[in-house]
């Protein structure tokens, strides 16, 4: 639990999020080169079982709880015509979250994952950033403290999710405000739009960027953002104070995590980059946070999957970290 009651007051608390454990990083490495295998066999694995240990603070740690959770918001840029589906769809799939019937829910089952789902006010949309700030700094921050709130601190692994019509307008308005460039830059084709509605998407992004000067990242956040992405901020930032791992999912999520970054650097050393979305910016915006992501799918669903599927992944690397024999014990001559 974290009280934050305004926007800058969010910021000092992510200034004094804890870092990873090295001994337990060291502890990891050593142990790492004393496995049966080849140095190095293992590729991305080995590193990213390390990466798990120095957050966990364990130089053998377990992976038994991961937790996803899914945040849902309604956005006022809607009426600009930026989404292929209507808004009211956004209500329909949380109720679709809630009865098992989602790909997420598939997937959390698939890997052993707890699932929780927040709807956010999805009565109340945020408004139409072309014509007036997304939220006020209240409603930023209670996306923010709902995020926070949502983490279980006992879970050993987190993934956020969203579900919300239009907000890909919102994770490109952040690419750019954020990252530098236009709307054209940053905009695609979301649940399907076509080559019409990009070029429209492309302009509402502008004229967001034009009315909302301030670069300051959590002020781009609470004009051009979005309750869901405010939350699964919220979310991360908490994910760091439990020192638990996170699994960032596509490009609304990515966009939403380079807040935190962009506020503070190395906010994000917590977290992986779970897939390549086939949005067209996301792979921009992960160089920009200097990130490589785990998988390349071509999936653009969001609601969590692609860094739902990299459960299996991390899964994977810490199974053999922590449960491999090392050349004295298995009796294996080393090279
Ligand atoms: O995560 C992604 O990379 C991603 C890419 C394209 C679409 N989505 C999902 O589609 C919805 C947003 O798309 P749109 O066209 O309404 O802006 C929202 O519910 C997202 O979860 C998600
Ligand atoms: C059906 C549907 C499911 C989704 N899940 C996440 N975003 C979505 C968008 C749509 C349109």
């Amino acid at each position: 639990m974290s009280q934050f009651s305004t926007l800058t007051e969010f910021a000092h608390v992510l200034a004094k999020l804890p870092d990873a454990d090295l001994a337990a990083c060291d502890g990891a490495e050593q142990r790492n080169g004393q496995l049966t295998k080849p140095p190095g066999a293992l590729g991305r694995l080995e590193e990213l079982a390390i990466w798990y240990a120095g957050w966990r603070g364990s130089a053998r740690p377990t992976l038994e709880a991961p937790q996803i959770v899914i945040f849902a918001g309604n956005h006022g840029v809607c009426a600009q015509g930026v989404s292929a589906f209507p808004s009211e769809v956004t209500v329909q799939m949380v109720a679709n979250f809630e009865h098992g019937g989602a790909a997420i829910n598939q997937l959390a089952k698939a890997f052993g994952a707890s699932m929780t789902v927040h709807a956010l006010e999805l009565d109340r949309p945020t408004e139409d950033f072309t014509k007036a700030p997304a939220m006020s700094e209240r409603d930023c921050v209670t996306a923010l403290q709902t995020g926070w709130d949502a983490v279980d601190p006992s879970a050993d692994l987190l993934v956020t999710g969203e579900m919300g019509i239009g907000n890909t307008t919102s994770g490109a308005a952040l690419g750019a405000a954020l990252f530098g460039g236009a709307g054209e830059d940053w905009v695609g084709r979301g649940t399907g739009v076509d080559d019409a509605g990009l070029a429209n998407k492309a302009r509402v992004v502008d004229e967001g960027l034009a009315l909302h000067a301030s670069r300051d990242p959590l002020e781009i956040l609470r004009c051009m953002g979005g309750r869901e992405l405010a939350a699964m901020a919220g979310a991360i930032a908490a994910a760091r104070a439990h020192r638990i791992p996170v699994i960032l999912d596509g490009f609304i999520c990515t966009a939403a995590a380079s807040v935190l970054e962009k506020t503070q650097s190395g906010a994000l050393d917590h977290c992986v980059a779970g897939h390549l979305s086939a949005e067209g910016a996301h792979g921009k915006m992960l160089e920009g946070l200097g990130k490589e992501p785990l998988l390349s799918l071509g999936l653009r669903l969001g609601e969590g999957s692609g860094a739902a599927a990299a459960i299996g992944v991390l899964k994977a690397a810490v199974a053999c970290h922590s449960g491999m024999a090392t050349f004295a014990e298995a009796g294996v001559s080393d090279g």
